[in-house]
């Protein structure tokens, strides 16, 4: 099956600023092609406009110039072609997991009671999860709760994954274990994924290609590609093309950070 790919094509974003009748741009003339089954970090200081350009693919935030394109159509709002996965894993805290994972589905109301729990079980197995249907989320941990929040986006099978720092908020150790699971989780069912993150180290781990972000209004300032082999792990942190990868984004992300802190670009 050919899996949809993004185009971002010259896309200006500007909010207006509050309580003044200009409006700052956040996003300038960003154009990036992500392919179809391609994972593609989108790596940038805090501010520069990360979230944003997702938001945009996702269809929440609307362009001031240019074009979004998902599968060759323009984006015009939110679809069940992109699956996004936010920091907070975005559940319901009153529903059993597997009733969170099913809400999906069962809204769309496509599948008989039956198969929506063989599929709801699918995926919980999938993402570590089994045994854990009838638990509520206050009895999960952080890293189990973000293990929900990815099956209730898997489960509805999205071409495309929109994620956004979804493992920022999890301890170091935690958070090595849900990348581990990223990557097992696309190296068997290949989607095309844009991540955001600001961690290098998480970007060159997941990613095929490395697109960083200029400071404040957001440009696409590189893009690296990342020759390690797949599949990965932990382990491929210490292979020296990682090494000199990691040392070339360091650099590169800390002129933008001294932009930040300068205020220029502002
Ligand atoms: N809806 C909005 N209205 C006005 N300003 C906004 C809106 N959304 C984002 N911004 C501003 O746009 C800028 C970029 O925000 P964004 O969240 O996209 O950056 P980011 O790179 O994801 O940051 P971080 O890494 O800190 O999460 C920020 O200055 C933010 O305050």
């Amino acid at each position: 099956m050919r899996v949809a790919g993004i185009v971002l094509d010259g896309i200006d974003v500007e909010f207006a600023k509050p309580g003044a009748k200009t409006t700052v741009r956040v996003l300038d003339d960003i154009n990036l092609e992500v392919a179809g089954e391609e994972f593609v970090c989108l790596l940038g200081p805090s501010g520069c406009g990360k979230s944003t350009a997702l938001n945009l693919i996702a269809g929440f935030v609307p362009p001031t110039r240019g074009q979004a394109a998902v599968d060759g159509r323009p984006v015009t709002g939110p679809g069940p072609d992109r699956g996004v996965v936010f920091q907070d894993a975005n559940i319901f805290p009153w529903m059993t997991v597997a009733k969170n994972v099913a809400f999906g589905p069962s809204v769309q109301g496509r599948l008989s009671g039956r198969e929506l729990d063989e599929r709801v079980s699918h995926y919980l197995d999938r993402v570590g999860l089994a045994g854990f249907g009838d638990h509520l989320p206050h009895e999960l941990s952080g890293g189990m709760r973000q293990r929900v929040g990815l099956a209730r986006v898997l489960v509805n099978d999205p071409p495309v994954l929109l994620m956004d720092e979804p493992f920022g908020a999890l301890d170091a150790q935690t958070r090595i274990t849900m990348q581990e699971l990223l990557l097992e989780l696309w190296d068997r069912d290949r989607k095309t994924v844009l991540f955001v993150t600001h961690d290098i180290d998480e970007a060159l781990l997941l990613g095929d290609r490395v697109a960083v972000m200029s400071a404040r209004p957001g440009r696409i300032k590189t893009v690296l590609d990342v020759p390690l082999p797949r599949p990965r792990s932990y382990d491929a942190m210490a292979d020296p093309a990682f090494v000199e990868l990691k040392n070339r984004l360091f650099h590169e992300l800390r002129d933008e950070e001294r932009h930040v802190h300068t205020g220029e670009g502002e």
